[in-house]
C-alpha cells in the first residue's frame, strides 16, 4: 500500500523509533535515541523526558539540555506546563516561547530570536500517566504544530512500555539500597551486636580486624546459625566501603535457576517470565560490597559465571553478550563442607581457590561454653525490648540447661529459645519450663557426654525438669534449708530427700 507523500517525514520519524524500540534494550539509551531522531527528523531544538517518581517529575533523558540544566528539572504535580500535562493527561502547545509568561523555563535560561514552539505530550501506560515527552520546535511557515503534537503523542504511545521500565529499574535499585541503608543503620546503632568473649571468637575478631580495611575476599565458614552473616556485616562496617552498598544474596533461599539472573540480572525476554529487563544484585552493589550466602549452594553454570565475575569483575546479564563490569568487594558464607562438595564434583575446585583467600570459621557454639549465658542475656535484653516485658533472669535449672544441652542450631536455636522464655515468663525469670520441650532431656541425658537426642522430651521428663526447677527455687528462697522448702512446698523433709535424689538436685548447685 503506497502512502501519501505529505506524511513522508512523520512516517519515517516513526518508523526509526520502532527500530530503535527493537533494537536498543537498554531503556535508558532507548529515551536518548527517540530525542535525537527527534532532534536529525524535526529539526527539534531540545526535548526531554520527565518520568514520574513518586509525586515528581524528574528529567530522565534530554537533548539540548547541559548536566546543571538536567539537575535542575525537578517539576512536581501540577506545577508549570510539563506538570500540568502530567496532572491533566493533556498535550499542550505554546506556539511562541518568547510571548508566553507561564513559561516556568526551570532548567535555566533559554532565549530564542527567532518563534519555537513548545510541544509537551503525556506519557501513558497502563491508563496513568507516567511522565511527559516535550521538544522545543523552531516554527516556520510550514510548520504545523497540530500534526506535531499528534505525531508526539504517537511517540509518546509506543516509549510509554520503555518509559515505564525506567521508573521500575530505579524503584529496584532505590529498594536495594534502602535494604543496604537498613542494614547499615542497624550496625552503626549497634557497634557491639557481636556478642561472646571465649577464646574462639576473640580470634575470628582479630581475623575481621586483619582483613576487613583490604579488598580481599573472605570465605566465612561454620554451620548453620554460628552467625556468619554477622561477621560480614561486620567486615563492612570495618573497611573502606562501609557507607557504600552492601547487598546480599542467599544462594539456597531461591530456585536454583533463578540464582543467576538474580546475581547478573536478566534482559527483556531472556526466560520466561522476563517480562522486563531487570538489574542483578553484582550490578547494584557497585563500588560496595557483594555478600553471597550459601555460596556452596550454586549450580555448575552459575559456579562457572561467579568465577569469571572473581577474576575479571565482569558479567553478562541473562540473555545478553554484552559484557559488564561492576567494582564490589566480594564476601562469601558456607555451611557446606566444599572439599566434600568439590570430591562428588558438585564445587568447582578452581573456584574453591578464588574463594578461600582468607578464610574465617565461625566455631559451633557447643565449643563457645563460656558465652552462652552472655549470649542468652543479650537476647533477653533483645526480647524485652521487642515484646515490652521485664524478664531480668535466668532460674539455675534454666541455666544448667541450657549449659549441657548441644546446640545443632547454633546461635540462632539460642535466641529463638530465649524469645520463647522471655514470651512464656509470667515472672521476671525464665525458668527451665519456659524453655522448648527439645532442650529438657539434654539435663537427664547429660548431653555434654552423653548422646544428644534432637527428639521432643516424653511428658516425663518434662515433668521432672518442672519439679526440680520448683524444688531449686524453694531450697533457694529458704537459704538452703531443705525442711523449710519441704514445708513451702507442702512436703514432708523425707519426701523432699527422696525427690532431690532422684533428680539429681546437689545443694550448693
Ligand atoms: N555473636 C553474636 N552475637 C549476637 N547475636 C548473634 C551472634 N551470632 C549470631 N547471632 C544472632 O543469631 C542469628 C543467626 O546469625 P546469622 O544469621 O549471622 O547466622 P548464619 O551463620 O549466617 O546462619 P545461616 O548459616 O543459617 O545463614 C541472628 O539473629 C544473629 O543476630
Amino acid at each position: 500500500m503506497s502512502m501519501p507523500s505529505s506524511i513522508g517525514p512523520e512516517i519515517s520519524v516513526i518508523q526509526k523509533i520502532s527500530v530503535a524500540i527493537i533494537h536498543e534494550r537498554d531503556v535508558e539509551k532507548l529515551l536518548e535515541n527517540v530525542l535525537g531522531i527527534l532532534e536529525s527528523e524535526l529539526g527539534m531544538l531540545r526535548g526531554t523526558f520527565a518520568l514520574l517518581f513518586g509525586d515528581t517529575l524528574k528529567i530522565e533523558a534530554s537533548r539540548g539540555l547541559d548536566e546543571t540544566e538536567k539537575q535542575r528539572g525537578f517539576y512536581r504535580m501540577g506545577e508549570g506546563i510539563t506538570g500540568h500535562v502530567a496532572e491533566r493527561g493533556l498535550s499542550h502547545v505554546i506556539p511562541d516561547l518568547r510571548k508566553d509568561s507561564r513559561f516556568l523555563n526551570r532548567t535555566g535560561s533559554r532565549h530564542y530570536e527567532t518563534q519555537v514552539a513548545f510541544i509537551c505530550v503525556p506519557l501513558i501506560h497502563d491508563g496513568q500517566v507516567i511522565g511527559t515527552l516535550s521538544i522545543d520546535r523552531p516554527v516556520d511557515g510550514s510548520t504545523d504544530l497540530d500534526r506535531d503534537v499528534a505525531l508526539l503523542e504517537i511517540i509518546a504511545n509506543i516509549t510509554g512500555d520503555a518509559a515505564n521500565e525506567c521508573i521500575e529499574l530505579h524503584g529496584e535499585r532505590e529498594a536495594m539500597l534502602e535494604e543496604n541503608r537498613k542494614l547499615r543503620d542497624m550496625l552503626s546503632n549497634n557497634p557491639g551486636e557481636l556478642v561472646g568473649n571465649c577464646r574462639e571468637m576473640r580470634q575470628v575478631y582479630e581475623q575481621v580486624r586483619q582483613v576487613a580495611p583490604s579488598d580481599a575476599t573472605v570465605l566465612i565458614r561454620g554451620g548453620s546459625g554460628t552467625g556468619k552473616e554477622m561477621i560480614a556485616r561486620a567486615i563492612v562496617n570495618l573497611s573502606a566501603r562501609k557507607d557504600k552498598p552492601f547487598i546480599t544474596l542467599n544462594c539456597a533461599a531461591l530456585p536454583e535457576n533463578l540464582v543467576e539472573s538474580e546475581l547478573f540480572g536478566h534482559e527483556k525476554g531472556a526466560f520466561t517470565g522476563a517480562l522486563n529487563r531487570r538489574i542483578g544484585r553484582a550490578e547494584a552493589a557497585n563500588g560496595g560490597t557483594l555478600f553471597l550466602d550459601e555460596v556452596g549452594d550454586l549450580t555448575m553454570q552459575t559456579q562457572v559465571k561467579l568465577l569469571r565475575f572473581l577474576q575479571e569483575r565482569t558479567f553478562s546479564r541473562v540473555g545478553s553478550n554484552e559484557e559488564l563490569h561492576s567494582d564490589v568487594r566480594f564476601l562469601a558464607a558456607t555451611s557446606r563442607n566444599l572439599e566434600e562438595l568439590i570430591a562428588q564434583g558438585k564445587f568447582r575446585e578452581d573456584l574453591f581457590y578464588r574463594l578461600n583467600i582468607f578464610p574465617i570459621t565461625m566455631p559451633d557454639l557447643a565449643k563457645r561454653k563460656s558465652d552462652i549465658i552472655l549470649l542468652a542475656e543479650h537476647f533477653i535484653e533483645k526480647m524485652n525490648l521487642r515484646y515490652n516485658k521485664k524478664v531480668g533472669r535466668l532460674s539455675t535449672t534454666a541455666i544448667n540447661l541450657l549449659m549441657s544441652y548441644h546446640w545443632p542450631g547454633n546461635v540462632r536455636e539460642l535466641e529463638n529459645c530465649i524469645e520463647r522464655g522471655v514470651l512464656t515468663a509470667t515472672d521476671d525469670c525464665i525458668h527451665s519450663y519456659n524453655l522448648p520441650p527439645s532442650l529438657q532431656t539434654s539435663l537427664s541425658v547429660g548431653s555434654v557426654g552423653g548422646t544428644p537426642s534432637d527428639k521432643i522430651a516424653p511428658l516425663e521428663v518434662m515433668m521432672d525438669n518442672y519439679e526440680r526447677e520448683i524444688i531449686t527455687e524453694a531450697i533457694k528462697r529458704n537459704d538452703g534449708n531443705i525442711s523449710a522448702a519441704g514445708r513451702d512446698l507442702g512436703v514432708s523433709p523425707r519426701m523432699m530427700n527422696y525427690r532431690m535424689n532422684k533428680l539429681g538436685i546437689k545443694l550448693g548447685r
